[in-house]
């Protein structure tokens, strides 16, 4: 609450990645992920939208997913998990909340430039960061101004780029459209453009796989 008031949009930012090998990681991390990604997405959602709805405020809802919402990649397993936890609330509580008079939205960057990515970057492994290398990233400015604009649009799921545009529209599963032609033409570049990228990636984590076997048989 702000000055007693009860906030009419609500955006559930707070988030970060512990990114690892899984065979290497422990499983603490998994629940730390969890449950400041998740949890702590949950529960300031849940805090906030109860005063709202038992005032009758209407306004909005937007949560912070990733790219990382929509598919998974080595390194991640920790993280993907809890942003396709928060990607699950929002489009249940999408369904919801319109009871209210509260629009839920879901916001799905590809890398921010922010000091928490340097600092995963100190241990993000080294195959992980080459296939993310081919996003080169956006300010939290540009990031904040591609949000708030997809809120003006009344969009579920917003992106900020052309690759979230893409991966949006080929996993949207039962989610609404933002735009019905669009998002076909969109979705029908990614069907071509997303296995042939997999193919790409997949090769880097063999080429990964045989390295390391040598270092490992050393
Ligand atoms: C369609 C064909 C082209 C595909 C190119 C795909 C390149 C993969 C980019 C992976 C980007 C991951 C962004 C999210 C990062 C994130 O959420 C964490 N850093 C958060 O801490």
């Amino acid at each position: 609450m702000h000055d007693g008031k009860i906030p009419e949009h609500l955006f559930l930012c707070a988030g970060l990645s512990l990114p690892g090998i899984f065979v290497e990681q422990d499983i603490s991390q998994y629940e730390r992920n969890m449950n400041i990604n998740y949890f702590g997405s949950l529960y300031t959602a849940h805090e906030c939208v109860r005063l709202m709805v038992n005032n009758g405020v209407q306004g909005s809802v937007t949560f912070v997913s990733s790219l990382l919402g929509l598919f998974g990649l080595i390194g991640y397993s920790q993280y993907v998990p809890t942003k396709y936890a928060v990607r699950g609330l929002a489009e249940a509580l999408r369904s919801e909340l319109q009871a209210y008079g509260i629009s839920v939205h879901c916001y799905f960057p590809a890398t921010i430039l922010t000091p928490g990515f340097d600092e995963e970057n100190l241990t993000k492994p080294a195959i992980t960061r080459e296939i993310e290398g081919t996003d080169e990233g956006q300010s939290p400015e540009v990031c904040a101004r591609k949000l708030l604009s997809g809120l003006e649009r009344g969009e579920f799921a917003i992106a900020s780029d052309s690759l979230g545009w893409i991966f949006r529209c080929c996993s949207r599963g039962a989610a609404p459209m933002n735009n019905v032609l669009t998002d076909t033409i969109i979705a029908a570049i990614g069907w071509i453009a997303i296995p042939c990228w997999r193919l790409y990636a997949d090769a880097l984590v063999k080429k990964w796989a045989r390295a390391n076997a040598k270092v490992k048989s050393q």
